[in-house]
Formats: C-alpha cells, structure tokens, sequence
C-alpha cells in the first residue's frame, strides 16, 4: 500500500510521459491534493484574506512543475465568483465551488484578442421572451483560447462576452457557463470544447478552447454584483465600469507572490548546487574551488537571493495595499482604484520579468547539469516566462502604469498624492536639492529622481508632439518605449524603498547577526540596480564616474561578505526535496548520485539494445538501406 507521499510524488517521472499521460497524472495526484485541501477549507471561513492563505497553499502545493488541472480553479473562478457574483449567486454557487463538487475555469482570452479586452469578439444577447442569454462565438478568432483546466477537466467557467440587450452593446461582462454535463461529463449542446496542445511549460494545466453556438443561459447566470440585467432586458450600470477587471487586479498580487515561489526554487537549486559543484583551480596546484567561490558566479546568484528577499517584501507591501483599497472600494469609496491598478500593474511586470530574468541566470550558472529537465531549471524557467504573459503581457501593463503616472504628473499641483506617489510631490518640490551620495538613502533618493524626470520628460515630448499636430494616440504609441521606462523606473523605486523600510523594521527585532546580514541583501540589491540603471542615473542626478568606482568596490564587497551564508539563506526558504524535485538541490548535495539515479529511470535504459538498432542502424550500418 503505497503512502500518500509516494502516491504524489513516486511514479514514472513526468518527463517520461505522454502528454495524455501526463495531464492523467497530474489529474490523479491533484485529487490527492485537493482533497486534502479541501478538508482545509472546511475548517475555515474562507473569505479573499483566508482565501489568499488557501491559494498559496494550492500554489505552493502545486506539486507539479508543470502546474495543475484544478491551478484556474481556484486562481481564478473562485476570486472573480466572490468578487463578481451577488449574494444570491453566491449562495447558489460558491459553497459547490469550495468543496470542488464543481470545478471551474476562467474563459476571457480569445484565439483573436488577449490584451485588448474590449474587443472580445463573444456575444452574450439578452431574450427577454424566455429570460436568457444566448451566447455565441461568431467567428473563429472569438473561440475563447487558453483557459486552463478547460480542455478536460472544468464543467463551468465564466465567460467574458459582449452584452447585448435592446439591441445596444453595453461592453464585457462575466458569465457563469455549464460546459460539461455533470454526470457524463459530456461537453453541452452547442457547445464546442477540448484542449490547445503541447505549450512550452506547464502541461498539466489543461488549457483548452471553447466555442459557443447559440448556448442558451439563464439571466440569473450573470454575474450581478455590480452591473445588471433586469428581467425586460432594462441595463443597469456598474458604479465603477473597471470594477469587472477586479479579479484581474487580485490574480496581479498572487502572481506577485507566486514569482517570489518560483524564484525561491530556482536560487534554492544553483546556490546548493554551487556549493557542491567544485570546477577549476583558482592557483595552480590548489584543490578545485567551490563555483561559489567565483566572484562572477556570486554576482549570478546573490543578487538573485536578494531579489526574492526584496519582491517578498513588496509581496507583502501589495497584499496590504490591495486589502485596504479593496475594503474602501467595498464601501463604495473608488478613489484609490486607479493606483491600485497601477500598482498592482508595475509590481506583476517586475517581479515577473526578475524572476524569469534571474531563473535564467541560475539556469546557466549550473552549467550542463542546469540544463537537465531533473534538475527542475528549466521547467521553472519556462513557468517564469510564462507568467510574463498571463495575466496582463508585462509591456502593456507598464504602460497601463505609465498611463496612470501621467495622470498624476498632469495633477501634481492640484493636491495631496496618494502613497505610492507622493515622492513625486516631494523630489519636484521648489526649493528640493538634492546631491548624489553611495548609500541606501541616495540611491532611493535616487531612483525616485530618475523616475520623476522620465514621467515629466514624456508629458512634455507627448505635450509636444501632439502640439506639433499628432494625435494623442499616435503620440502616445511614438513615445512607448519611454513610456515603460517611466513605468519600470517608478516600480524599481518602490521595490527599493520598500525592500530598506520593511527590512529595517523587521531587523529592529533580529538578533545582529542575523540583521546584519539582511541589511546586506538590501545594500546589493540597491547598489545592483543602480549599477544596472546607471544611464538613468547619469542622466538625471549628479551622480559621477567616481561615485561609479566606489559603488563597484562596495558591490564586490558586499558579494564577499554575503558568501559565507549564501546556502543559510536558501536553505531559510525551507523548501522540501519532494516539492523542490531536482537532482542539483536536494538538501543531502548527492548531485552526481541523484543525476544517475533519474538518468537510469530512462525508459531507454530499460534494455541494453534498443529495437531502433535492428530496425534502422544495423541496415543502415550495413549499406542496405
Ligand atoms: C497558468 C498557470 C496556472 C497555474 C500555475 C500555478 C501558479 C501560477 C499562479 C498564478 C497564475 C495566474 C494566472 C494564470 C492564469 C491566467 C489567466 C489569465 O491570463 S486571465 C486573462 C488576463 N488578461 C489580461 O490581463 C488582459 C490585459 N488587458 C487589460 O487588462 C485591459 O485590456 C487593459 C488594461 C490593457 C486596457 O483596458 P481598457 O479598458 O482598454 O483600458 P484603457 O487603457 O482604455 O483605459 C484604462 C482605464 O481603465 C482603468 N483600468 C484598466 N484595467 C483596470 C483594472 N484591472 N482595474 C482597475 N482599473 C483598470 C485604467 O486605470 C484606466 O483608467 P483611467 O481612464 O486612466 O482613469
Ligand atoms: C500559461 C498561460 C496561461 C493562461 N491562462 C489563461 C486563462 O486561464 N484564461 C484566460 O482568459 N487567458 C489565459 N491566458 C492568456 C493570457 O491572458 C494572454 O496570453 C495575455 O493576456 C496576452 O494576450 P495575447 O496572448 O493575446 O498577446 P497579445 O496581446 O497579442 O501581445 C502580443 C504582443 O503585442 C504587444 N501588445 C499588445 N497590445 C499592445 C498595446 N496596446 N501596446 C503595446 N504593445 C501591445 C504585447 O506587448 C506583446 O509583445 C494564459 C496565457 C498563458 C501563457
């Protein structure tokens, strides 16, 4: 009788599967999970805060490096049920999606459109005479693409269509849709399902395609928290028509954590591995050296370390921020929805494309053996680049920033800002001077200089071209380029920012040592980015060559005396080996034993010969083919 823990994690390796056989799997070992998780739940009131506790626990527990069929489920048809459905809807559906007696997926994207949600081509057509929706997918770009778990496993999902009542197009809105029966399992009448193929990561996630003929749905099947539809078919607006894009703002802050996850595994792995690993002599005649002891592979590795403390910290920051404009905009207060939005927009971009930035980095930094599927790198490389995309494409989710930053410049006179950009007051203010200087302080003081110039610099060249006689929109799309810049340049701020503030309270209550160390991760963490930006730098503050020489020696400082705890740090991460799941990071270091161990699982070491011998190379060898 095999445990629990050798149901989920022993077995034929994934890599060895089919894809079939592989979303079969990890369809088995999720209902292991799930159930397990489920008795969680019960246990608890779940609610958004609960419910983020629940979803890291599902994300973290996605045991498998290729996600899961039940990931959307509770990624994003629960989140956008409690935030779109009303109380009746709520009652009706939320506790059979609780206990997983339902499974859902979200379906927004379509073959045609990913970014550009107003121009979702699906229909939802209100018929009064039988109180219904009829939804459709008039064209072949409109078949909603990539929703996961739709391709097998969900038998609902919400849908993201046009509404169309009285003959007006009132834009998108949520639909909760039966695909499948619940029974049979059989996908619906007029109702056109399956899954869209090999992708390059995260293969058990089931993503699928769904296309509608004349689907026919309850009225009481939209969502109705905040826009309507009565029973003549009379429209009643939301108060805030972004407040359907909520969901997505929520699902930006889990990702915020998730990339921190992911790059945990990712450092876990190299730096363990690099310890291990002894390659090449420093002097001749010495011992080979720990590649940890190369300068250049500290500077791959412990700047990734301090990276994940950092997003960590504006994780938490985010999760904050979201909590308090989500009570307000619960009270009808929508003031603050647009930072949040942008916020929530910037901090999902950067942490995204760091982690993807630095998994690649650990990649390499682990040579051959890095490249091995066993030795889970590349899977969490292709996880981490795929999260650059999901869930808002990052470019145009600075831009989204960007255009909020605008928005705020125009308004810098008019009054108070709210926090994440009230620097913005502080560094333009008349009278503010403020001289270069190689601490945590200047380089924030910095950055938020850097940040400002660049948002005032594109107000003026939009100001300006669109004087010259282009339109906005042209003018717009000239500068986008500068445009995310500004975006990044206002994120990078507040990363550092809030990376030295956290950090300096939590290290009040530390022991020294342990501070001590912090405080390091966020010195080369700052002196990292600033030598990374330094263009910026250079251009906007009085930062000077000198400066640059001793910011360098302060780096390569800070790399010496972050060595000695490099694996202490990762090993804080406390990531088991059953979830790690690679050959180079298991906590014992028996890299080359566990390299051969999964190389034997081979299923093309099963036999000495392989029949692609007497088939193909013996004739061939033989001249007689
Ligand atoms: C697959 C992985 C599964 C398991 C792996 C395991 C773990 C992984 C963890 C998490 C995985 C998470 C998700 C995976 C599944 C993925 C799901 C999806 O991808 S769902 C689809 C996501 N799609 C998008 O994000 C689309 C992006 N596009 C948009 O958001 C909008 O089109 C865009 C904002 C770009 C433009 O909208 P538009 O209405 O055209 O706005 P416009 O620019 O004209 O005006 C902007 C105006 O609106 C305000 N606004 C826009 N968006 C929001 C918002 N979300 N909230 C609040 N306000 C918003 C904006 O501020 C501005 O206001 P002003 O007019 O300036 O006042
Ligand atoms: C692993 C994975 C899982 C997913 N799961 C789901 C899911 O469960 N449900 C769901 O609904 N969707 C899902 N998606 C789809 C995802 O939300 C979209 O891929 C994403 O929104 C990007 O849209 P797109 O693919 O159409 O790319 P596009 O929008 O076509 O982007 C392509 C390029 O065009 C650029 N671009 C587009 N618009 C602009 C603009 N206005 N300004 C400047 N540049 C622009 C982008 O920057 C990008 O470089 C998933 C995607 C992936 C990869």
């Amino acid at each position: 009788m095999l445990t629990k823990r050798e149901e989920l994690f022993g077995g034929t390796p994934d890599e060895y599967l089919s894809h079939k056989e592989k979303y079969e799997n990890s369809t088995r070992k999720a209902v292991i999970l799930f159930s397990l998780l489920r008795k969680i739940q019960e246990e608890n009131n779940t609610d958004l805060t609960n419910y983020r506790n629940l979803l890291s626990g599902v994300l973290g527990a996605s045991i498998s490096q290729d996600g899961s069929p039940f990931g959307l489920h509770y990624i994003m048809f629960m989140p956008v049920f409690m935030s779109q459905a009303d109380e009746e809807q709520q009652e009706r559906w939320l506790h059979r999606a609780l206990n997983c007696s339902i499974i859902g997926s979200y379906a927004q994207t379509e073959l045609g459109h990913g970014t550009f949600i107003r121009g979702l081509e699906t229909t939802a057509t209100y018929d009064p005479s039988t109180q219904e929706f009829v939804l459709h997918s008039p064209t072949l770009t409109s078949y909603k693409w990539w929703p996961g778990g739709l391709g097998n496993t969900a038998n609902y999902c919400i849908v993201i269509a046009q509404l169309y009542s009285k003959g007006e197009c009132h834009g998108i809105h949520s639909f909760i849709v039966q695909v499948r029966d619940e029974d049979t399992h059989m996908p619906l009448p007029g109702i056109k399902v399956g899954e869209i193929g090999v992708k390059m990561g995260l293969n058990a996630v089931n993503n699928g395609f769904i296309g509608f003929e004349n689907v026919r749905i309850p009225r009481t099947n939209m969502l109705m928290k905040h826009a309507k539809i009565l029973e003549d078919g009379t429209y009643v607006k939301s108060k805030n028509s972004k407040l359907i894009y909520g969901a997505m703002v929520f699902v930006r802050v889990v990702i915020v954590f998730d990339s921190v996850n992911y790059l945990a595994k990712a450092i876990t792995v190299a730096t363990r591995y690099s310890a291990v690993r002894r390659q090449s002599q420093l002097k001749e005649g010495e011992p080979e050296r720990q590649i940890l002891d190369y300068v250049t592979q500290q500077d791959k590795i412990l700047t990734a370390i301090a990276g994940c403390f950092a997003m960590k910290m504006n994780a938490r920051m985010l999760w904050d921020t979201f909590n308090v404009i989500n009570d307000q905009l619960h009270k009808g207060n929508m003031e603050r929805l647009g930072e949040l939005h942008a916020l929530a927009c910037c901090l999902k971009a950067i942490s995204t494309s760091d982690s993807s930035l630095f998994t690649a980095r650990c990649r390499v930094s682990c040579g051959g053996h890095g490249y091995m599927v066993s030795s889970t790198l590349p899977a969490t490389s292709a996880l981490t680049t795929a999260s650059c995309t999901y869930e808002g494409d990052n470019t145009v989710l600075l831009l989204q920033t960007a255009r909020f930053l605008l928005k705020t410049w125009r308004q810098i006179d008019t009054g108070p800002l709210t926090p994440t950009v009230e620097y913005l007051k502080t560094v333009s203010a008349p009278g503010f001077s403020y001289k270069w200087e190689n601490s945590i302080e200047g380089i924030i003081r910095g950055f938020q200089i850097v940040s400002m110039k660049k948002i005032s610099s594109c107000l003026n060249l939009m100001t300006a071209k669109v004087m010259s006689g282009m339109s906005q929109a042209d003018a717009w799309n000239t500068i986008s380029i500068q445009l995310v810049s500004a975006g990044e340049s206002h994120c990078r701020a507040i990363v550092i920012s809030t990376f030295h503030e956290d950090m300096s309270k939590a290290m009040r209550s530390m022991s020294a040592s342990l501070a001590e160390v912090m405080g390091q991760l966020v010195e080369l963490y700052a002196v990292y980015w600033t030598l990374e930006r330094l263009g910026d730098l250079l251009e906007y503050t009085s930062i000077s060559g000198a400066d640059v020489v001793k910011l360098r020696s302060w780096y390569e400082e800070l790399l010496r005396k972050i060595r000695p705890n490099a694996v202490g740090l990762v090993d804080a991460f406390d990531i088991i080996d059953e979830l790690l799941q690679s050959t180079l990071g298991a906590y014992d270091g028996r890299v080359y034993e566990r390299l051969m161990e999964e190389a034997l699982k081979s299923p093309l070491n099963a036999e000495p010969v392989n029949q692609s011998f007497h088939k193909y190379l013996k004739p061939f060898m033989q001249g007689k083919l």
